[in-house]
């Protein structure tokens, strides 16, 4: 079978860049990875992580998702527009107060995780359409699914992905076109780093004193140690993600990290919203402690899960 192209965004670190990887160096060489980035300096880990892949299965374009004429001009290098798989990742984190965030950074967010989106498939659907056939994949996030406390407009950004493609799936579908919303919780990249800089940043006397207090003491606390216990590797995403692009029949929905499937159940459960609004309400403010426990109890398995595998492999049984 020829290889089918797969075309992603925002290969310069992360998610994007695992994935980019783990296709072009399939062992079948199923995949020829068209690789972009909206700034193509920062090429350097992606390049150095495809090693020989690079030229043959990977190629580095260009493609800013905010920028209409840059994606344009990308697919135009594409021969014949042909791309099988479009993985629309590229986006941006925004978590804190409300009121210590401008306007124009909620702008650009949702420039960028929805309408970069938008931007993407209103160019490669049509092509699909007419070829009756190809799979739109998205990284959304459990945040699409279910809002956590300080992450308003950034959740909001993903509500949004999510409502838009389960409105365009149906058509597509007539279409013999595939949609699927690949939703992580927390993975562990630049992605966190960048939330922790622009926190140190922040200009907390926007804010009243209690809000500013709960944000870094309780919030921004307990997210860090939500990302040691219970984050996942870029390279787990990829993994997901292939096989979403694999399935005989791609699921629309595929959580990553089932330490959030309740999370989802407990929404569903009670149309009225109390339940859920009430575990989170009851996780930050009241049972802090057990939460901390848990999520301790939680590192120190994990620890032990990898000295274990790690003894296996150094007595080569593996
Ligand atoms: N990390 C996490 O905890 C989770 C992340 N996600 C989602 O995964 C996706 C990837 O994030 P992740 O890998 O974690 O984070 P990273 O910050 O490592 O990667 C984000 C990528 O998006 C790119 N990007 C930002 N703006 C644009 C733009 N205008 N055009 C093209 N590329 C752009 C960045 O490029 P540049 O280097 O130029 O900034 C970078 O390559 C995002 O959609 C995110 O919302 C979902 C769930 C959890
Ligand atoms: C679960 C949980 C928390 C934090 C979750 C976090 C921080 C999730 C991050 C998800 C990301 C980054 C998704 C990206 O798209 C709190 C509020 C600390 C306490 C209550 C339980």
């Amino acid at each position: 079978m020829a290889p089918r192209t797969v075309l992603i965004t925002g290969c310069s670190s992360g998610i994007g860049l695992a994935l980019a990887v783990r296709l072009a160096r399939d062992k079948q060489r199923r995949f020829r990875v068209i690789a972009t980035m909206r700034n193509t300096g920062r090429s350097g880990a992606l390049a150095a992580a495809a090693g020989p892949a690079l030229g043959r299965t990977l190629e580095i374009k260009q493609l800013d998702v905010c920028d209409e004429s840059s994606i344009r001009a990308c697919l135009d290098s594409i021969p014949g527009r042909h791309i099988d798989i479009l993985v629309s990742n590229a986006g941006v984190g925004m978590a804190g107060p409300l009121e210590c965030q401008s306007l124009a950074a909620m702008q650009n967010l949702m420039d960028t995780n929805f309408f970069g989106l938008v931007r993407l498939v209103k160019e490669v659907l049509p092509d699909m359409k007419r070829r009756r056939g190809g799979h739109i994949v998205v990284i959304s996030s459990i945040m699409g699914l279910q809002g956590i406390v300080f992450n308003d407009i950034y959740s909001a950004s993903k509500f949004a992905v999510e409502g838009f493609c389960e409105s365009l799936v149906v058509q597509a579908l007539r279409f013999n076109v595939a949609i699927s919303l690949v939703e992580p919780g927390p993975v562990m990249t630049e992605f966190e780093m960048k939330l922790y800089e622009e926190a140190e940043r922040a200009d907390y006397s926007r804010t009243d004193p209690e809000t500013a207090e709960i944000f870094t003491n309780v919030y921004l606390k307990n997210s860090r140690d939500v990302f040691t216990s219970l984050g996942q590797t870029p390279e787990d995403i990829a993994e997901h993600t292939l096989r979403v692009i694999e399935a005989a029949r791609p699921p629309f929905r595929h959580q990553t990290n089932v330490a959030y499937t309740p999370m989802a159940a407990l929404k569903h459960a009670d149309p009225s919203g109390a339940l859920i609004t009430d575990a989170f309400y009851k996780l930050v403010f009241k049972y802090d402690a057990v939460l901390r426990f848990g999520l301790r109890a939680i590192r120190l398995l994990r620890w032990n899960a990898q000295k274990v595998k790690a003894g296996v492999r150094l007595l080569g049984f593996k």
